[in-house]
């Protein structure tokens, strides 16, 4: 029988080969031509194990047989355990053998903050500052440096100097730094705020344990710099009893102790640690001896390394599904010039800039060594790189440099729905609650599954070259518009995020039909409020146990519950993101980058890959009918990568490479200037922190880093206190039954407990505004990834764990199956008329 749709890619030469023996099994020609062609479920074919109704002891505990997905936390031990495929009581469905959710009861307390002005002595000089003293400092800062700043950044335009679109430095900070206008006013509001405690810190001499102490009597509204900071509305009594959370996560706390509530877009990061920079105020960290630190490219040059070394039980979804969490839970802000513009830091030709076109302070442009076996056959030595934006600090007070992160801290689904009312507002269609879709791609015998709509006022350009594909960009491809704008990033990003926006309408439409009498708004808010319910929960029953494992999670009390409600709300917990998770911790994602990305189609048959480098921001092959679905089960299929320190040299020398050139950006030393800009402390302190006790010298380290990696950082560093802590954490030797090293695992533990018990919203409270009822609860808690991926591609079959590989205990199944559980939306059938 013919089938156009599976003999395009024989034409193209490639010779389709079964991933994994059982693939073959799966009967079809034309899948996905016909999705109604009377299959079969698959599942007897991979039945090598016995199915029993009986449960052998799973770590040492009695087990049930359960939905494999209500396995995830105890996946490690089902897997060592022999006898643990079982079938579910209906005698047909497949199940896995496990004991049920370990509870939380022993979950240690958040750690403490340091007070960074505990037994520091100010100066008399210092001490004797008083109001009048701040603002003339305040006065003074806004009349000369302000003026500086405006003055070079002037000369900047005079000259001619700034950032050619089109180039990786563009696509970086219009992509990865773009910012609404709220974020950009507030990124320029703040600026007097930090001028005034640089004119103080700078103007006195205050040394530099003393700075942050000496500024943080005072109260920024008490100055003349008052309104510097954003004002937020007053929540009343009805939108604090609202069900539904807000678009910018305004009126979730109501016990943030300074001016702005936590967790709200556009507001400062938490910090574990208190910072490290030179001057204790806002200069970029440097040695502990006052010297310069290793240049970060010379470290990446030196430790990291392109090598694939794969994970033997997790897939490719473990870095993309990160990837989504990462753009829900942070953006940072990047400083700008006055106009919103990206801020050159090198020529094009990438050498430095003169002196006084750095006067603005915004560049901390990185150095690229003279013999770079890359760079140099470029004659490239400036890399760019602008330093973040200043937050406001959320206690209303002067005080060292903050970050501020322009998305909702919370896990609300940023990327879907937008941490800003206008671009929430911009993604509706108003209409039975939709979100707008780009209708999905036909070929003639079948229309795919709706793709996210089309960002038209972008001022990058999603499609691919003639040069790459041979054909001219074909006009229906535009880049994704969402919630995040790194939609656009790769084509894996878009596909795994387009299945929770397809989620949405989804869960839209069947609740329109439950409740014709609800109005769109209505709708909308309440399909919000089940879809980030149902990611959230597969964040922590699915996500979390791969990547920090079970112990760790153990550690801090972070499990979902089987059944009833939570009460770990605790109102003294603030949820905003710590800047060690997103300036380093969470980054882990980047050493699991792989260099291409694949297409496997559904009978997990490798096709074609595509090379990274040709791919960032070329969202375009998922335009092409089945695509989306090939890359899914790409992700779902292939093993990922680990997280070591082996980076593919697509993000460490091609990374946003623009077509030509060659080369492109580093990630690896980005991510390591981006540490040091936020001025975080040594590897040694959070590895004390964490418990893992402080090291004294280099070899002190080998516990829990390869003796490699440490003989490349004796040649790189001067102290073991001088290590970044992002370039060892990536290399520590992974937490058992983890996805990372213990001091990532203890840092990115720390931030879900925090998001955890610090979120009015989370859903599984109970007795709070926005809690759901015990009957829908239990719904919510049927939903796996696996559904999530059936229910919005037009994929037949998919393994119920679809961060784990695909192995007898974690077979492909029929996306009919009952053994992929399905959330009922009956419970939400509204019987009477309850107004909220
Ligand atoms: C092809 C895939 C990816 C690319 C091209 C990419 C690229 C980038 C870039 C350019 C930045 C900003 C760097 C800077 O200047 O500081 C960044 C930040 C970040 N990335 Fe990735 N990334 C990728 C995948 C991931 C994954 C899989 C994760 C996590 C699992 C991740 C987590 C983060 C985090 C947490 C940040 C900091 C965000 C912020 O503070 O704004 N990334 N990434
Ligand atoms: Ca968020």
């Amino acid at each position: 029988k013919e089938c156009p749709y599976r003999s395009g890619h024989h034409t193209t030469g490639y010779v389709p080969k079964p991933l994994y023996p059982g693939a073959a099994n799966i009967q079809s020609d034309c899948y996905n031509t016909n999705p109604d062609h009377g299959y079969k479920s698959p599942s007897k074919e991979y039945s090598g194990v016995p199915q029993r109704s009986y449960c052998p002891k799973v770590g040492g505990l009695e087990s049930h047989c359960r939905p494999a997905k209500d396995c995830a936390v105890w996946y490690d031990f089902v897997r060592k355990t022999p006898g643990t495929a079982c079938t579910l009581n209906n005698g047909y469905e497949k199940g896995l053998c496990c004991p049920g959710l370990p509870s939380n009861t022993n979950g240690r307390a958040p750690f403490k903050e340091v007070n960074p002005c505990e037994g520091v002595q100010l100066d008399d000089h210092v001490r004797r500052w008083d109001l009048d003293s701040v603002n003339a400092a305040a006065h003074h800062a806004g009349q000369h440096q302000m003026g500086l700043v405006m003055e070079a950044e002037n000369s900047l335009a005079r000259k001619n100097i700034f950032v050619r679109p089109g180039s990786d430095r563009y696509i970086h900070s219009w992509v990865f730094f773009q910012t609404a206008d709220e974020a950009l006013k507030y990124g320029g509001n703040t600026l007097p705020g930090v001028f005034a405690g640089h004119q103080l810190v700078h103007g006195y001499q205050v040394k530099p344990d003393q700075a942050h102490c000496a500024l943080n009597r005072f109260k920024i509204k008490d100055t003349i710099v008052t309104n510097t900071c954003p004002t937020f509305p007053v929540c009343d009594k009805k939108a604090l009893a609202s069900p539904y959370r807000t678009i910018t996560g305004v009126c979730n706390h109501v016990n943030s102790p300074g001016n702005i509530p936590w967790g709200v877009a556009n507001s400062q990061y938490q910090r574990l640690l208190p910072p490290d920079y030179a001057d204790g105020y806002f200069m970029p960290k440097r040695a502990v001896d006052g010297g310069e630190l290793p240049p970060v490219r010379v470290i990446s040059l030196t430790v990291v390394r392109d090598d694939e070394v794969l994970s033997e039980t997790d897939s490719i979804f473990v870095m993309q599904f990160g990837q989504v969490v990462d753009h829900d839970l942070q953006e940072t802000l990047e400083a700008k010039l006055a106009d919103g513009s990206p801020v050159p830091c090198c020529t094009d030709e990438g050498q430095f800039l003169s002196e006084e076109d750095y006067a603005h302070g915004k560049c901390m442009p990185i150095v690229i060594p003279k013999d770079d076996p890359f760079y140099s056959k470029f004659h490239r030595r400036c890399m760019e790189f602008a330093r973040s934006g200043p937050a406001c600090r959320s206690d209303g007070r002067f005080g060292y440099l903050e970050q501020a992160n322009i998305n909702t801290h919370f896990l609300d689904l940023s990327p879907v729905y937008g941490s800003d009312d206008q671009v929430a507002l911009d993604l509706r269609t108003f209409q039975k609650g939709s979100l707008k879709a780009t209708p999905g791609p036909r070929n003639a015998y079948f229309q795919y599954k709706d793709l996210m709509p089309a960002d038209n006022e972008t001022t990058i350009d999603c499609t691919l070259s003639k040069a790459v594909t041979g054909i001219d960009p074909p006009p229906e491809v535009k880049c994704f518009k969402a919630g995040d704008n790194r939609v656009k990033c790769t084509p894996y990003m878009a596909d795994a995020q387009n299945v929770f926006f397809l989620q949405h309408n989804f869960i839209a439409e069947r609740l329109a039909a439950l409740n014709s009498h609800w109005d769109d708004e209505r709708i909308y808010q309440e399909t919000r409020r089940i879809v980030i319910a149902q990611y959230v929960h597969i964040v922590y029953n699915e996500f979390l146990p791969v990547l920090i494992g079970r112990k760790m999670m153990e550690e801090v009390g972070i499990f979902p519950l089987p059944n009833g409600f939570s009460s770990d709300y605790d109102k003294n917990v603030d949820p905003s993101i710590l800047n060690e998770f997103s300036t380093v911790a969470y980054r882990f994602g980047h050493s699991q980058v792989q260099g291409r990305q694949s297409l496997v189609n559904e009978k997990r048959e490798f096709e074609r890959s595509i090379l990274l480098r040709q791919q960032f921001f070329k969202t375009q092959e998922m335009y092409i009918p089945g695509n989306a679905d090939k890359f899914t089960i790409a992700m779902a299929t292939l093993a990922g990568q680990k997280v070591d320190n082996h980076f593919t040299v697509e993000l460490t020398n091609h990374l946003f490479e623009e077509e030509g050139k060659g080369f492109g950006m580093d990630l690896m030393a980005l991510d390591t200037q981006r540490t040091r800009d936020h001025g975080t402390k040594g590897y040694n302190s959070y590895r004390t922190l964490c418990g893992y006790g402080r090291a004294k010298d280099f070899d002190d380290l080998l516990d829990l880093i390869p003796a490699k990696v440490v003989e490349d950082l004796k040649l790189l560093y001067n102290s073991v206190d001088d290590i970044d802590l992002n370039i060892a954490g990536v290399s520590e030797k992974n937490l058992e039954g983890a996805a990372v090293g213990p001091t990532y695992a203890c840092i990115i533990a720390e931030q879900f407990m925090r998001l955890k018990r610090g979120d009015r919203y989370f859903y599984d409270l109970g007795g709070q505004s926005g809690s759901f009822t015990e009957e829908q609860l239990n719904e919510i808690r049927k939903i796996s990834y696996s559904r999530i991926v059936c229910d919005n591609s037009d994929i037949r079959y998919m393994q119920p764990l679809v961060f784990k590989l695909i192995s007898d205990l974690n077979p492909l199944m029929n996306c009919e199956s009952d053994s992929i559980p399905r959330t009922s939306l009956l419970s939400w059938k509204e019987v009477k008329s309850t107004a909220y």
